[in-house]
């Protein structure tokens, strides 16, 4: 790398583990960022990680003090001590872990569903790095066409999702081959809560206040399971909107196709040119054929039919390693970067 290089220095955190090697991938060919300093446990450290030919250090901020931001793909157990350490140490940290999400005064992004929540930390004057998190994988997938549908008709009154969830979700080494080839696991601790929280804090009117403010409208009911699929959770979703006159499935397919984000307008270079891709043949989306749409940066949505129970059901795919992780925080990073928030 020669001295002249202009990107802004950054580290991961967690290197070794499922995210973290997509935070490498989408990170060491990066024209913003340059990954200067590579994390994970006493276990790793002294070891050279091969996607970025770097030694792994422990998680301590004195390894990381060149770094503006870092990136962690940190295991919940530790990430939560080590994340407030490095932002007290002045270094900005993009967060998949679940510790701060629903903190009051971090925000919990999706970068194509909610980005202004970004513009919360301007008020912020703390003299320290700020954390900013994005959200649970299978909450990432859901409230992208939940925001379309919101912005074009208005609130939802309740929701039933249930999910087929990827065993990369599991992170590394993750769930074993024999309770999940030929299987179906339909339980994933705390998975249903945070589904059932977290999009109420993305599609919330954000910072009011002193606080980011939870939507106090949107029931969520989640049932979440495991399947044997190496990449790509899918979501069968049936919603209700408040409003008494429903849309059409034409006015919703529509409005889907039409929705396009800041991510777009800022012109970020991981930004999907569709964030929404809809599906209109009737076996659509499938994780091995729909998950790198759009670099895995878009959501699948098909299956758009009217519902008996409610007003409107449909099936959505996202990449759980990378718009549902990874690539979430590096798109953050990009959007709060072209915000001038560092
Ligand atoms: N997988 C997914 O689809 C998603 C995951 N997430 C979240 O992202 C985070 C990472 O997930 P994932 O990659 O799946 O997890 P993995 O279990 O695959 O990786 C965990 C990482 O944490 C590191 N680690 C563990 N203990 C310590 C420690 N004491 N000090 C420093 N580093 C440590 C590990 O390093 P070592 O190898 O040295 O032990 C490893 O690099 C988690 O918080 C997860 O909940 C969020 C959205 C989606
Ligand atoms: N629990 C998700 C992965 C994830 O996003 O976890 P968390 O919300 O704890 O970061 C899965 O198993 O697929």
């Amino acid at each position: 790398m020669s001295t002249s290089d202009s990107r802004i220095p950054v580290g991961i955190l967690g290197i070794t583990g499922t995210v973290g090697q997509r935070f490498a991938q989408l990170l060491s060919v990066h024209s913003q960022f340059r990954v200067v300093a590579v994390g994970a446990s006493e276990r790793s450290a002294g070891k050279t990680n091969a996607a970025t030919g770097l030694t792994i250090v422990a998680c301590d901020p004195v390894h990381f003090g060149n770094c503006k931001v870092v990136f962690s793909a940190l295991d919940a157990s530790v990430a939560g001590e080590i994340e407030q350490a490095m932002a007290d140490a002045g270094i900005h940290v993009l967060s998949n872990a679940k510790n701060f999400r629903m903190d009051h005064r971090v925000p919990l992004v999706v970068p194509t569903a909610n980005p202004h929540h970004l513009d919360a930390l301007k008020n912020f004057n703390t003299g320290k790095g700020f954390i900013i998190t994005n959200a649970n994988c299978s909450t990432t997938g859901l409230v992208v066409p939940l925001k379309a549908l919101i912005d074009k008709f208005g609130p939802i009154a309740q929701l039933h999702v249930t999910t087929q969830q990827a065993i990369s979700g599991a992170g590394y080494p993750g769930v074993p081959s024999l309770d999940i080839l030929e299987n179906i696991v339909p339980f994933i601790s705390g998975e249903e809560e945070k589904m059932e929280i977290e999009p109420r804090k993305i599609l919330g009117p954000g910072f009011v206040g002193d606080k980011f403010v939870l939507d106090d409208t949107l029931r969520i009911s989640a049932t979440c399971t495991r399947v044997p699929i190496i990449d790509g959770h899918t979501m069968h979703v049936s919603l209700q909107f408040k409003a008494a006159e429903k849309p059409s499935v034409e006015d919703i397919i529509k409005c889907l196709e039409s929705y396009s984000t800041e991510a777009q307008s800022l012109k970020c270079p991981s930004a999907p040119s569709r964030s929404i891709i809809v599906h209109t043949e009737a076996n659509r989306p499938q994780p091995r054929v729909d998950r790198d749409l759009e670099r895995g940066f878009a959501v699948s949505v098909g299956r758009i039919r009217k519902c008996n129970l409610l007003d409107l059901k449909f099936t959505l795919l996202v990449h759980n390693t990378i718009l549902g992780a990874a690539g979430s925080s590096v798109l953050n990073a990009e959007i709060a970067h072209a915000k001038g928030l560092f």
